[in-house]
């Protein structure tokens, strides 16, 4: 992912998605815009990649599809147009070979956003991985929603559980099979959910194994199954899956999140893997945030993930971390 004097610069499209429709507190529309005044862009450039920002995706245009929307999914013509015009705007990003970078928005975002590079990869022969990086596991159907609130279904929906089939018209709709979803940082799963998905074995790296074993091993498992399959990552980056005390701008904190390092940890591991192809950075709520502290945190999270280093020395992480 690094520029080297050889290789041209990597190449990165933003793309902001101004939704909050998917959640029950307002503000994450107003994520893409701190985002960017928090420097994002800026940061991206001055680390030697060739940003384009592409705005703000617009779905006035997009037309009403003709299917019974579920009995449990607020907003759901609402988050079915979002959906279908991320869906699309994200397959052509991928297929300019940039990375995609969507901002946020609430988590729905991502039915669309991986949905595109889902398809993306199947027409690429590569099989795609997403790493969900959340407090919540988002496994939710509109049969097992307590909330109805539709960034909680993003994750069942992307694996092909049934209950938002129509979603995205005639578009495939399972985007990834259970087992190549990673859900990770988890600490808050609704009682139906957690059935669920303990019959599909989804595998979950929850903050009591990240307590008990720490995020350089749990990341090295995941990064070694991606690469034993030579698949490639998207990664979905939910801002509370930070501890509230280091993002308190978001609208479903809970307690106990991964701490600033155990975060930059995460990010640089990523980056060092070279397997990241597209990103989600969601649910930050400016309007909860203190004079925009998440949105740095937010900020500087995504440069370590796109290579900036504390000593601008290769880490030889394998060299200091002991084999399992
Ligand atoms: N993306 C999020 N912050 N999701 C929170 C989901 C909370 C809860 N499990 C629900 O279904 O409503
Ligand atoms: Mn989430
Ligand atoms: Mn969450």
């Amino acid at each position: 992912m690094a520029s080297s004097d050889t290789a041209p610069p990597q190449r990165i499209a933003v793309l902001g998605a101004p939704i909050d429709l998917g959640a029950s507190v307002r503000g994450t529309l107003m994520g893409p815009a701190a985002l960017r005044t928090a420097g994002l862009i800026t940061v991206l450039e001055t680390l030697g990649l060739d940003v384009t920002d592409y705005g703000d995706v617009n779905i006035s245009d997009m037309r009403e599809l003709g299917d019974a929307p579920p009995a449990k999914a607020k907003h759901y013509r609402q988050i079915q147009r979002w959906s279908q015009v991320l869906a699309r705007r994200s397959h052509e990003l991928a297929q300019t070979g940039a990375i995609p970078v969507f901002l946020g928005g609430d988590h729905s975002l991502s039915m669309g956003s991986v949905n595109g590079i889902a398809r993306h990869c199947r027409e690429q022969g590569r099989e795609l991985f997403v790493l969900w990086l959340d407090a919540h596991a988002d496994y939710n159907t509109p049969e097992t929603t307590i909330t109805a609130n539709m960034h909680g279904m993003s994750a069942a929906f992307l694996c092909g559980e049934p209950g938002l089939d129509g979603l995205l018209g005639d578009e495939r709709r399972a985007s990834i099979t259970p087992e190549q979803l990673e859900l990770f940082g988890i600490r808050s799963i609704d009682k139906a959910e957690k059935e669920l998905l303990r019959l599909r074995r989804i595998s979950i790296a929850d903050m009591r194994a990240i307590d008990e074993f720490g995020v350089g091993v749990l990341m090295r498992r995941v990064l070694d199954k991606v690469r034993a399959r030579d698949g490639v990552l998207h990664v979905s980056f939910d801002v509370d899956f930070l501890d509230p005390d280091v993002a308190p701008g978001v609208g479903t904190t809970v307690p106990g999140g991964a701490t600033y390092r155990e975060a930059h940890l995460i990010m640089e591991l990523l980056h060092d893997s070279g397997l990241v192809r597209s990103v989600d950075i969601v649910e930050l709520n400016p309007f909860l945030d203190e004079r925009g502290r998440t949105a740095r945190v937010a900020v500087e999270l995504i440069a370590s993930l796109f290579g900036q280093q504390i000593t601008d020395r290769p880490t030889p992480s394998n060299a200091i971390v002991p084999d399992q």
